[in-house]
């Protein structure tokens, strides 16, 4: 009999925790990470290096299906690193304007389509932890476990400003909601793929939890599903 490789998909809007999380069971289950947004945060980045306007959908699509880019695995601690056309990222496509570029691109149903296989190609043994918006409802609709993770827009805000204080930012707290309200209304509002809970998903509100019992909570569905060895 094949082996195939099982995959937890997390979505949610952004700032719910998705990349925390899916990075720590990922690191706990000893399997593979997809961060989906950092392909489309890529994709962003990489368009403004080369001078590609971000409505400009057919240059975007081959930008798209020839991205240069390699993901090393975390380490204790630290985020996984993405190094773009030999060039360290991990840290330039971590902030508001490539997120805000990222989601402008990603309503680009040629874009979507471009990135797909690359996404799904991620799926090896022993499993894939899968972070983004349609990893459940797209990428991987038959995955065996589903998580749609949520949390309040102020919380979500917050956390944002404690985080990119935390790395010396000079972050407004009232322009930082603006910017999640209005990516959350791109992201769920675009006619392609847009960021909802697939129908079998778990849902979770982590506004008042705690990463620790967010984690918790899905290795308990983990066990129950049997889904790790
Ligand atoms: N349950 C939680 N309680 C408190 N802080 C949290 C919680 N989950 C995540 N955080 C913090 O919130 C910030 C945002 O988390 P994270 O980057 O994982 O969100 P995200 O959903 O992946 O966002 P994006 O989609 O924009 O990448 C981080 O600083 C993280 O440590
Ligand atoms: N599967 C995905 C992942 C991400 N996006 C878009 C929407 C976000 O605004 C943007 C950046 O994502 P983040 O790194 O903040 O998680 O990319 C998407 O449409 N589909």
């Amino acid at each position: 009999m094949t082996f195939v490789a099982p995959v937890i998909t997390i979505d949610g809007p952004s700032g719910s925790g998705k990349g925390t999380v899916a990075g720590l069971l990922a690191r706990q289950l000893g399997w593979n990470l997809l961060d989906s947004g950092a392909l489309y945060r890529l994709l962003a980045f990489s368009a403004r290096n080369h001078g590609v306007d971000l409505t400009n959908e057919e240059s975007l699509k081959l930008l798209a299906a020839h991205l240069d880019v390699q993901f090393f695995a975390a380490g204790e601690g630290k985020p996984q690193r993405i190094v773009l056309e030999g060039e360290e990222v991990t840290d330039a496509i971590r902030n508001e304007q490539v997120g805000a570029g990222a989601s402008q691109v990603a309503a680009l149903p040629a874009v979507r389509d471009a990135l797909l296989q690359r996404q799904r190609a991620f799926k090896e043994a022993p499993g894939l932890v899968a972070d983004g918006r349609d990893m459940g409802t797209v990428v991987f609709p038959d995955a065996p476990l589903k998580v749609f993770l949520t949390a309040s827009a102020e919380e979500r805000a917050q956390r944002r400003y404690l985080q990119l204080k935390a790395k010396g930012d000079d972050v407004n707290l009232a322009s930082l909601l603006d910017e999640i309200r209005a990516r959350d209304e791109r992201d769920t509002q675009r006619a392609v793929a847009p960021l909802k809970p697939a129908a079998d998903a778990i849902q979770l509100d982590s506004t008042e939890l705690s990463i620790e019992q967010v984690l918790e909570r899905i290795l308990s569905e983990v066990a129950n599903r049997e889904l790790a060895g």
